[in-house]
Formats: C-alpha cells, sequence, structure tokens
C-alpha cells in the first residue's frame, strides 16, 4: 500500500493536521509510527486503517485491513462473543466459525472467562483484548494498532507481541504507535516520525531513546557485528564445541529467523546463543544455508523464544513460524550436514 502526498485536516478551514505524506508499506513488514503529541499519529493510523478519509493526496494498493484504537467503544448492547460473532459475520465468516475464532482469539489473551460478559461490564484491559479480537478475527494483511498494548496486563502483552511477529513472518504488515519506546524495540523495519512538514524516517533498528531491555531479554545472543564475514563454513566448524539441545519430540513449532545487523551470516557466537534461549532449540541453518537459521522448539517453548529473538539487541528477524510435522524424529538421524555443530 502508498500513500502519496496526502494531507489531512478537520473542516474546510481547520488547520492541516498531516501534509505531505508519503509513506511505502509493505507486505512482510513491521512499521513503527513516532511523534510528539498532537503531532497527528492517530489521524495518520486511521488514514492508514481505512477509517479515515485524506483531504488530500492519493492511496493505492490497499489491502484488508484491521485497526486497533487505544479507547474500545464498549457501550453497545452485546456480550462479548455476541459483538464479535457479529462483527465476524459482517466480514463473511459463518456464525459458528466467527463465535469459534472469536472463543480461541479471547482465550489466548487470557479473556475467555469473559466471552458472556456484556460489553459494558468489561474492565479496560478485558474490552481492550475484545477490541484485539475483532481486529484479527478477520485475518488481516495490514494490522493498524494505536496504543493497543495500553491497559494490557504483561501476559496479553507477550501474546500481542507474538501476534505481530506471526502476522509479518506470514507476510502480512503491521502499523503501530506505542508511547513505550521499548515496545518491539528495535524490531521495526521502519520507523518514520510525524512532523508539521511530512514523514521522517529514521534508522530503523535503533530504539527510541533508550537502550532499555525486558528483564526476560534472551542470554547469550551476540550482535551480529562481532564477527562481520564469518562463512558458513566458519560456522560449521568453529560452533562444534557449542551445545547444542536434542530435536524435541511432541508438538514442535519451526521459527525461521534472519540473523540481526548487516553481517549476513550468523556467527558461532550467534548459533551458541541460540542453542542456549528458552526451550532450547534445536538450531540448523536455513534452506538459503547463509543468512537464516531454524530454530525447532517444543510448542510449549515457542512463546518465549520468540520474545528472546525479538527483544535481541539486535533482535533476529522473523521470518516464518510454523508447526512441525507431527512425526517424531527417528531413533538415529541420518546425517544432517546442516544440522549445527
Ligand atoms: N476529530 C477531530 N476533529 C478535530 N480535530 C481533531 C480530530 N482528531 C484529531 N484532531 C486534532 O488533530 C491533531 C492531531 O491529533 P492526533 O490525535 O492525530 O495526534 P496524536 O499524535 O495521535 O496525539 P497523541 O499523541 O496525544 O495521541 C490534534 O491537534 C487534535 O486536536
Amino acid at each position: 500500500m502508498r500513500l502519496d502526498g496526502v494531507g489531512r485536516r478537520y473542516g474546510a478551514r481547520g488547520p492541516w493536521v498531516l501534509r505531505n505524506i508519503d509513506l511505502d508499506l509493505p507486505r512482510r513488514s513491521l512499521v513503527r509510527v513516532e511523534g510528539h503529541n498532537g503531532s497527528g499519529k492517530s489521524t495518520l493510523l486511521r488514514i492508514v486503517a481505512g477509517i479515515d478519509a485524506p483531504s488530500k493526496g492519493r492511496i493505492t494498493g490497499r489491502p484488508r485491513s484491521a485497526y486497533v484504537p487505544e479507547r474500545f467503544p464498549a457501550a453497545l448492547p452485546f456480550t462479548a462473543v455476541g459483538y464479535l460473532t457479529h462483527l465476524g459475520r459482517i466480514h463473511g465468516l459463518r456464525g459458528p466459525a466467527a463465535a469459534r475464532r472469536a472463543t480461541d482469539w479471547l482465550e489466548r489473551f487470557g479473556a475467555g472467562g469473559h466471552a458472556r460478559t456484556p460489553l459494558a461490564e468489561l474492565s479496560k484491559g478485558t474490552s481492550q483484548k475484545v477490541a484485539l479480537t475483532q481486529a484479527l478475527l478477520a485475518d488481516p494483511e495490514l494490522l493498524v494498532l494505536d496504543e493497543a498494548w495500553t491497559g494490557l496486563d504483561p501476559a496479553a502483552r507477550d501474546v500481542l507481541d507474538r501476534t505481530v511477529a506471526e502476522r509479518v513472518a506470514a507476510g502480512g504488515t503491521v502499523v503501530f504507535v506505542d508511547h513505550d519506546p521499548r515496545r518491539l524495540a528495535g524490531a521495526a523495519d521502519a520507523r518514520y516520525r510525524v512532523s508539521g512538514d511530512g514523514l521522517d524516517r529514521l534508522p530503523a533498528g535503533a530504539g527510541t531513546g533508550t537502550d532499555a531491555r525486558p528483564a526476560d531479554a534472551g542470554t547469550g545472543i551476540r550482535p551480529a557485528d562481532v564477527e562481520t564475514g564469518a562463512r558458513p563454513a566458519d560456522v560449521a566448524t568453529d560452533a562444534r564445541s557449542a551445545h547444542n539441545g536434542a530435536l524435541p519430540t511432541g508438538p514442535r513449532v519451526i521459527i525461521e529467523a534472519e540473523a540481526p545487523g548487516a553481517a549476513g551470516h550468523p556467527t558461532p557466537r550467534d548459533l551458541t546463543g541460540l542453542a542456549e534461549l528458552p526451550g532450547r532449540p534445536y538450531v540448523t541453518r536455513g534452506p538459503d544455508g547463509g543468512t537464516t537459521v531454524r530454530l525447532a522448539v517444543a510448542a510449549a517453548h515457542s512463546d518465549a523464544l520468540l520474545r528472546a529473538l525479538l527483544a535481541a539487541h539486535p533482535p533476529w528477524h522473523i521470518r516464518a513460524v510454523a508447526p512441525a510435522p507431527p512425526s517424531p524424529p527417528p531413533a538415529a538421524p541420518a546425517p544432517d550436514e546442516n544440522r549445527y555443530p
């Protein structure tokens, strides 16, 4: 999707809130929007989401979009699941499928117990979970999050972090504003600051004024710039002595991640660090044999592993997350030349 020369003002004679906005929103990207209070971030997000129209300029290539505002209008005469089923039907789902998806998402966010509570009786945090569920129900290609983490409990914030990573890995676009500079810090593919004259593009990897790191951030991942230029052959040789977890049995998730930084290839230190992350994943080089790695981890640890990858400095780019085929590993695995070590 592209915005060209977009401007917005409220009222024919009102001041321009946004002007000269040129913005490219490619697939498979996470885009952060920043700016001081009142600079027009929410106005821009509403235009990106398609719930407000620009006063001038052009928007092309709009994908199927969904929007989560900071405040969810809760004074509607529905229960949570009744409201979500209704919206699911509007999005073309059959009633039972809509109710099932709504219930699944509410449970994932830890609000399954409130499915039958009237919207007007929900707490701010649970209302926010309903707002997230309505946005995710229809599997949007573009997800727009305006301070959507506000009011969520830590577990639900983690679920939202992971959901964002999954959507981007699946080829979607996520655009977000958040007052917390540590939110998905460094994970954005692009960062923009709204200013009176348009949008300023900021360095993508840098944090937003803080080096703070979540307490549960991963251990052992080193920035790729410590050993720039490592070749895949070096990786295999140098890493031999390091631990690599056994291929987990039972339900597994495969995460494909791209090495952080500009170095290109994961270094031996990167690989050692990966094998020590939550769930002690089984690490192999990705199909391109170069910049990506594949991590097989027990499904129960996949959330924690994704969090650690995203919280690393610099963060790994998550390229794909998928359940592994259910077959158990062979008793004596054949030599796998891609396996590390
Ligand atoms: N519906 C509206 N009618 C009139 N003016 C509006 C409307 N919505 C926003 N504005 C004005 O547009 C300007 C930008 O508001 P907006 O909410 O987009 O900024 P923001 O950067 O998201 O602010 P904050 O960080 O405080 O949430 C503000 O001056 C605001 O008062």
